[in-house]
């Protein structure tokens, strides 16, 4: 549906070349929501701008519903445009217009007859929950009810796909995830591809099948979000993922756990079926080992279950061998030699 092929943007900047984006090919397919994420300086925004031209690429091609967008006239682009919808972190609104107004607007450019215009800004106005709204002034509402024009406003023409450009970042965490409640329906109901960006992991792990993690420009990771968490290759991706998971321990119990040398510290990974197995208890019966518990943590990512534990497995070096050697054939196991890994 959208696809990038060796993408690059460089622009001139005060007689310096910026590469914003650089080398990327991504694949998003019809019907997904696709996230990037990444620092702030990535290059996601321009990578997103790609999409509608709002950006024109310097290298490598970017191809949306089987068209290379550089090779559209004007008039195949305003039509482009208008089967893609656009929301964006300070929504945008026309602060002059209504509600209804800030809805109709794009159908008005697309020269839509009156009674259409009416028929369909009311049905969108139910659909993100404004119905009683249509007469009120963007100044009159909340930024959660200006982020819902903002989506009625982009789904006015019918798009088919959806680029949200940090659509919750100006939100508090119970409104964002309303708005990324109200993204989904979008997604199934009205068939729309979500194309994302976002530096919020929390975003991605809600609503996104896939992701792709940008860094200075690039692309250094991709895949479906549960691969993404559960086996992170990157720094910066499990810096990300930290930032959800909290899955550390703090430097000060590492010190001091680790000034017992009969201690030992791992990371236990598991998933989906692993999560409901007492293999912990297996272990202390079967091995001359202590086990305790340090930090737990079991999440649902896309409806299947993720378990972080971090324990000290007290014994000896033969003893404790044979343990971790045992976990390895159910689960993954890292030795924390840090406080940070
Ligand atoms: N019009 C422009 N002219 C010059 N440099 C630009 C322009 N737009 C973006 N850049 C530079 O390109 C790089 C990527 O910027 P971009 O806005 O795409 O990143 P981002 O990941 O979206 O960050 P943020 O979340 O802060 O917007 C940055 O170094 C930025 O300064």
């Amino acid at each position: 549906m959208i696809k990038f092929e060796g993408v690059g943007k460089v622009f001139q900047s005060k007689g310096r070349e910026v590469a914003a984006v650089q080398d990327v090919s991504l694949s998003i397919e019809k019907g997904e929501i696709f996230g990037v994420i990444g620092f702030s300086g990535a290059g996601k925004s321009t990578l997103l701008r790609l999409v509608n031209l709002l950006e024109r690429p310097t290298s490598g091609k970017v191809i949306v519903n089987e068209q290379e967008n550089l090779s559209l006239s004007e008039k195949e682009l305003r039509k482009m445009r208008q089967r893609i919808g656009m929301i964006f972190q300070t929504f945008n609104l026309f602060n002059s217009r209504t509600v209804f107004g800030n809805v109709a607007y794009p159908l008005k450019i697309a020269k839509v007859p009156k009674q259409e215009i009416n028929r369909r800004v009311t049905e969108l106005l139910q659909f993100v929950g404004l119905a009683d709204k249509a007469n009120y002034y963007p100044e009159q509402l909340s930024g959660g009810q200006k982020q819902r024009v903002g989506i009625a406003r982009a789904l006015a023409t019918s798009p088919d796909i959806l680029i949200c450009d940090e659509a919750t970042s100006a939100l508090d965490p119970e409104t964002t995830s309303d708005i990324l409640t109200l993204l989904k329906r979008v997604n199934e109901e009205y068939n729309v591809t979500i194309l994302l960006i976002t530096h919020e992991m929390q975003v991605i792990r809600t609503i996104c099948d896939r992701v792709a993690v940008m860094e200075n420009g690039r692309v250094i990771e991709e895949g479906s979000v549960f691969n993404l968490f559960t086996n992170p290759t990157t720094k910066t991706t499990k810096n990300f993922i930290s930032s959800v998971l909290n899955d550390k321990i703090s430097p000060q119990l590492f010190e001091k756990l680790c000034g017992n040398k009969s201690s030992h510290l791992y990371r236990i990974i598991f998933t989906g079926e692993e999560t409901s197995k007492p293999l912990l208890s297996n272990i202390a019966k079967s091995f001359e080992v202590d086990v305790n518990i340090l930090y737990g943590n079991i999440s649902e990512i896309q409806e299947v279950l993720f378990g972080n534990l971090i324990v000290e497995l007290q014994g000896n070096q033969v003893e404790i061998g044979r343990a971790v050697n045992h976990l390895k054939q159910y689960v993954e196991v890292q030795e924390v030699t840090s406080h940070a890994s």
